[in-house]
C-alpha cells in the first residue's frame, strides 16, 4: 500500500539552523526514528535519514534528478544564482560528456604524477608547522594549507587571488541551503568572487600544464565543446579545495579524539586511504544534497509526486546503526568503510574523491612518521555552513616521534 504525502511523518525542526548545522546527531536520530521520508515542515520538502533511503534515492538519478539543482533552488521555477555545473547540476545526456573528460583528468594515470610531489610538499608542511612548535591550530596550520599549497598548482592557477577560493567554496556551499542568516551574510562578495573563480576558468588564465590545461585539451579534441571547458574547470575550483581542506579536519578530529586509533595508523601507515574514508564516513564533510523527483515515484513505500525536493542527509545515512551497527557513532579502523556515501553514490559519486584521498594520504604518512602522539590542545571550533561539515579551529598537542 502506497502511503500519500499528507499520512508523512512531520519535523518543524529547522536542519540549516546554526545550532543543528553545528550538532545535527540529535536531529539526525530523530529523523531516522520518525520514518524513511519525513516532511521538513519549515521549508515542505522531503527529508531521508535513513541508509537505505538515502542510497536508494542517490543510485536512481531517473527518478531523483540534479538538474533542477541539488539545493533548495528549484532551477525549473527559480533562476540559479549561477550558471548551473556541467556535472552536479546536470542529468544525462548532458552530464555525460563532461563527466567523462573530469573522470580522466583526475583519474589514477593522473595521480600517478602528483604522488610522489603531493607526498614531498606534505613533508615540507609537516617540517614547517613542527619547526613552530608542538602546538598549533591544525585547521590554517594544515587542513587549509596544505590543499590551498597543492591543489591550485595542479590545476595551473596562477599565485595571484587564490585566497578567494575558500570564500568562494564557503558561499557555494551555503547557497545550496535555504536564503539563510548564514547565506545572507556572504552573498555581498558573490560579484567579485564569481568574477575571479570565472575568470581562472579562461585558458589563457591557465598554466601549460595541469587539470586546466588537460580540461581545454579536450575541448580542442572535441571531447566536450570549447563554451564547456571554461565551466569544468569552473567545478574544479568550486568542488576542489573547501571539501579537502573539511575532510583532511575531519580526519584530524578523529585520530585526535581517538588516540589508539592514531596509534594503529602509525604502526601500520598503509591505513591511511582506510582512516580518510573512516573519517569521511564518521564526520562526512559534505552533510547533504538534494534531489527533485522528475516524475510520480515511489520511495520507501511512499508516493512522491513529481517536482519535490527531496534532502538526502548523508550525515545521518552514515551513521544509522540498522546499516552500520551499534557503533556506527564512533572511528574505527577495524570497519570496513566501504559503501559509506560521504562522496555520494552512483552516477554522481565525487570525481574528486581519488584527490582527496591522495592529498589525505600524504598529510597522514608525514604526520605518521613525524609524530607520535596527536591530542586536543583545547576545544575544537566549528565553522557552520549550509552543507558542510566544516571547522573553524581545531588545537592540537603533538609529541614527536
Ligand atoms: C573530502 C573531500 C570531498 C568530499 C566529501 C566530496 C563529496 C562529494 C559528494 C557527496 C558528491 C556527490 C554530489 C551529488 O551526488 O549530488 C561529490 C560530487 C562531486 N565532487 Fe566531490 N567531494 C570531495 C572532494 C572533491 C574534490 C577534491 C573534487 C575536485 C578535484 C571534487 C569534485 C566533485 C565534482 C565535480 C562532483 C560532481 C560529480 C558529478 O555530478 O558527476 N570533489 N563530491
Ligand atoms: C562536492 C560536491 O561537488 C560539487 C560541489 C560544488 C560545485 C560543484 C560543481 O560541479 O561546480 C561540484
Amino acid at each position: 500500500m502506497t502511503a500519500a504525502l499528507d499520512h508523512l511523518p512531520t519535523t518543524d525542526v529547522d536542519p540549516f539552523a546554526p545550532e543543528v548545522l553545528t550538532d545535527p546527531l540529535a536531529f539526525h536520530e530523530e529523523l531516522r526514528a520518525a520514518g524513511p521520508l519525513v516532511r521538513l515542515t519549515r521549508y515542505d520538502v522531503l527529508a531521508l535519514g535513513r541508509y537505505t533511503d538515502v542510497r536508494a534515492a542517490l543510485v536512481d538519478w531517473q527518478s531523483f534528478r540534479s538538474g533542477a539543482g541539488v539545493g533548495m533552488l528549484n532551477f525549473h521555477t527559480e533562476t540559479p544564482w549561477r550558471p548551473p555545473s556541467l556535472l552536479l547540476e546536470a542529468d544525462p545526456p548532458h552530464h555525460d560528456a563532461p563527466r567523462r573528460v573530469l573522470g580522466k583528468v583526475l583519474g589514477p594515470r593522473a595521480l600517478r604524477v602528483l604522488r610522489e610531489r603531493w607526498a614531498a610538499d606534505a613533508e615540507t608542511l609537516v617540517d614547517e608547522v613542527l619547526a613552530g612548535g608542538y602546538e598549533f591550530d591544525a585547521v590554517p596550520a594544515l587542513t587549509e594549507a596544505f590543499p590551498l599549497r597543492v591543489f591550485p598548482d595542479a590545476v595551473g592557477l596562477p599565485e595571484q587571488g587564490r585566497e578567494n577560493l575558500l570564500p568562494y567554496g564557503d558561499l557555494l556551499f551555503n547557497a545550496f541551503g535555504p536564503r539563510n542568516a548564514l547565506l545572507e551574510e556572504k552573498l555581498p562578495r558573490l560579484g567579485e568572487l564569481s568574477a575571479w573563480v570565472n575568470a581562472q576558468c579562461a585558458r589563457e588564465a591557465l598554466a601549460g600544464e595541469g587539470f586546466g590545461a588537460d580540461i581545454w585539451a579536450a575541448a580542442d579534441r572535441g571531447d566536450i565543446t570549447a563554451e564547456q571547458a571554461p565551466l569544468v574547470v569552473r567545478s574544479l575550483l568550486s568542488a576542489g579545495v573547501d571539501t579537502t581542506v573539511t575532510g583532511l579536519a575531519a580526519v584530524l578530529h578523529a585520530v585526535a579524539r581517538y588516540p589508539e586509533q592514531w596509534a594503529r595508523l602509525r604502526a601500520d601507515p598503509g591505513l591511511a586511504r582506510v582512516a580518510f574514508d573512516e573519517a569521511v564516513r564518521w564526520e562526512s564533510p559534505v552533510q547533504t544534497f538534494f534531489r527533485t523527483t522528475a516524475t510520480d515515484t515511489e520511495l520507501a513505500g511512499v508516493r512522491i509526486p513529481a517536482g519535490r525536493k527531496v534532502l538526502m542527509f548523508l550525515g545521518s545515512a552514515n551513521r544509522d546503526p540498522r546499516h552500520w551497527g551499534p557503533g556506527a557513532g564512533t572511528f574505527d579502523l577495524d570497519r570496513d568503510p566501504s559503501g559509506h556515501v560521504g562522496f555520494g553514490m552512483g552516477l554522481h559519486q565525487c570525481v574528486g574523491q581519488h584527490v582527496a584521498r591522495l592529498e589525505a594520504e600524504a598529510v597522514l604518512t608525514a604526520l605518521a612518521a613525524r609524530v607520535a602522539t596527536i591530542t586536543p590542545a583545547g576545544p575544537p571550533r566549528r565553522r557552520p555552513n549550509n552543507t558542510m561539515r566544516a571547522w573553524a579551529s581545531m588545537p592540537l598537542r603533538v609529541t614527536p616521534a
